[in-house]
């Protein structure tokens, strides 16, 4: 084992360059889910991991989803389904991540282009991305070309599954899951995800838990075009005033819901679980870093952790039809919709939530006595997800953090969502790992969002190094 990984470790410098570069095409296509204009660009990533699979000699389909659910005008973005290796004697592992990014402008305060990899003399990679989840996905396939280089063998059959509509939800992938774990899926001994992040900047983790998450709309509406404040202020209900209204009633500024029916929805804390917090390397001074100031609502870590792992949060996303330029326009908007979600945690069930959530905003609206109209829906939802840490797949992760990173992981949750996640291990009857390759100075989801040129070149070790294990590991 030991010399074998060396001359991979050692290709994987050799290459660093070059995988660099990978990176730096895949950060240049916008594969944005969420914007209708960006789809073809999304279907052209999904073309350009297939093609960059099949170079390295894996077997690739790109597998139609159909249409989007609720934007039938729009082709949902190709599965990229893959397998590198088919060899009866070999464990296979499973890796999922996704090639569609969040939105990014310049404009919104970007110190780089978002789409031109950006890499400064501190060795960060700059671009949408780069974190989430371009880094990690390539991050396989540089594991399989340092192999092939170096002349290694690849220590197990690797099954791909990269889709194009996760930062929406994950739009049509449980089912293809659900259909494939019994074809395509079938030979799969376990699941390894990359796509989340350590606590601080020192410590890796190995994640065994996610937040589930339901996303909201409300949209008010009333006149019938947006209107001159002048000519018709005090005179019309306003949209926008309605919203704001329901909106600051959901959550307040300690982070406390609401909405009733909530909180009554989360399991107990058990003691035992209390102590986990104790041990985790984690500072308030790691969350101002990655917060990048101290407003934080706790002053302490234990309160901090839980409130990011164990219990649910609400927040407000944004107002699509509002006024939301520079300047002072002094216009009345005619429709506008709010945007919220509320990350949910054992024992929280989506359609006990979903009826929560539309009954409090009703009641809401109509306190209001207002004559607009309102309307309240779920965009997605996902439920949460806990495992055990307590499988051969995790200590395979952890020995090749140790030796990677020379420092055993934490065992962490996870505040953000990844909604296939439960399905991949309801479906496949498998152990699910998540085996995070970023920091959480990483800005995901954020401006300026980055990937350390350390945690991909040394996460690309990780990551071989980890199917290395998982080769050697006996049966739980
Ligand atoms: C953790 C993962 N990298 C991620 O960012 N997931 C998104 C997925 C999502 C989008 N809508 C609902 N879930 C997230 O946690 O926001
Ligand atoms: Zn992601
Ligand atoms: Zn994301």
């Amino acid at each position: 084992m030991a010399p074998q990984l060396d001359s991979f470790f050692k290709q994987v410098d050799t290459s660093a360059d070059a995988f660099i570069e990978r990176l730096r095409k895949a950060v240049a296509i916008p594969s944005i889910s969420a914007e209708d204009a960006r789809r073809p660009d999304v279907v052209r990533m999904g073309h350009f991991l297939a093609d960059e699979l099949k170079a390295l000699g894996a077997e690739v389909e790109l597998r139609p989803l159909g249409k989007e659910p609720h934007r039938p005008h729009l082709d949902l973005p190709p599965v990229v389904l893959g397998r590198y290796g088919n060899d009866k004697n070999k464990r296979t592992i499973l890796v999922y991540g996704h090639y569609d990014v969040q939105p990014a402008e310049k404009s919104d305060g970007w110190a780089t282009d978002p789409f031109t990899l950006t890499v400064d003399d501190k060795g960060r990679m700059f671009g949408r991305g780069s974190t989430d989840d371009k880094g990690p996905v390539l991050g396989w396939l540089n594991a399989i070309e340092a192999h092939q280089k170096a002349g290694v063998d690849f220590p197990v059959n690797l099954l791909m599954c990269f889709e194009g509509m996760e930062e929406y939800g994950s739009e049509g992938l449980d089912d293809l899951i659900r259909e494939e774990a019994k074809k395509f899926f079938a030979d799969a001994d376990a699941v390894c995800i990359s796509d989340n992040y350590w606590l601080g900047t020192e410590k890796p983790c190995l994640t065994y838990g996610l937040r589930g998450c339901n996303y909201y709309s409300v949209e008010v509406s009333g006149p019938g075009a947006d209107l001159h404040s002048g000519v018709f202020g005090g005179q019309a209900h306003e949209p926008m005033t309605d919203l704001v209204q329901i909106m600051a009633s959901l959550v307040d500024s300690k982070g406390n819901i609401n909405i009733p029916g909530i909180k009554e929805q989360v399991a107990p804390v058990t003691a035992d679980e209390e102590k986990l917090y104790d041990t985790i390397a984690f500072t308030m001074g790691d969350l101002h870093e990655s917060l990048g100031s101290t407003t934080t609502i706790h002053d302490e870590t234990k309160p901090t952790l839980m409130a990011r792992w164990r219990y649910p949060s609400l927040s407000l996303h944004g107002i699509e039809g509002a006024f939301a330029s520079p300047g002072a326009k002094t216009v009345i908007p005619a429709k506008v919709t709010g945007k919220f979600s509320i990350r949910t945690v054992p024992d929280m069930d989506i359609d006990t939530t979903n009826a929560a959530v539309y009954k409090y905003v009703e009641e809401q609206f109509a306190k209001l006595g207002s004559k607009n109209s309102m309307k309240v829906w779920a965009q997605h939802t996902g439920k949460w997800w806990v495992a055990s840490p307590k499988h051969w797949n995790f200590s395979a992760a952890a020995k090749a953090v140790e030796r990677v990173w020379g420092v055993a992981p934490d065992f962490t949750r996870e505040g953000g969502s990844i909604p296939v996640t439960l399905t991949f291990e309801e479906a496949t009857g498998k152990n699910v790992l998540l085996l995070p390759m970023g920091s959480s100075t990483d800005g995901a989801h954020s401006i300026n969002e980055k990937l350390d040129k350390g945690n991909y070149i040394e996460g690309i070790k990780m990551l071989g190094a980890y199917l290395h294990y998982v080769a050697e590991e006996p049966q739980n």
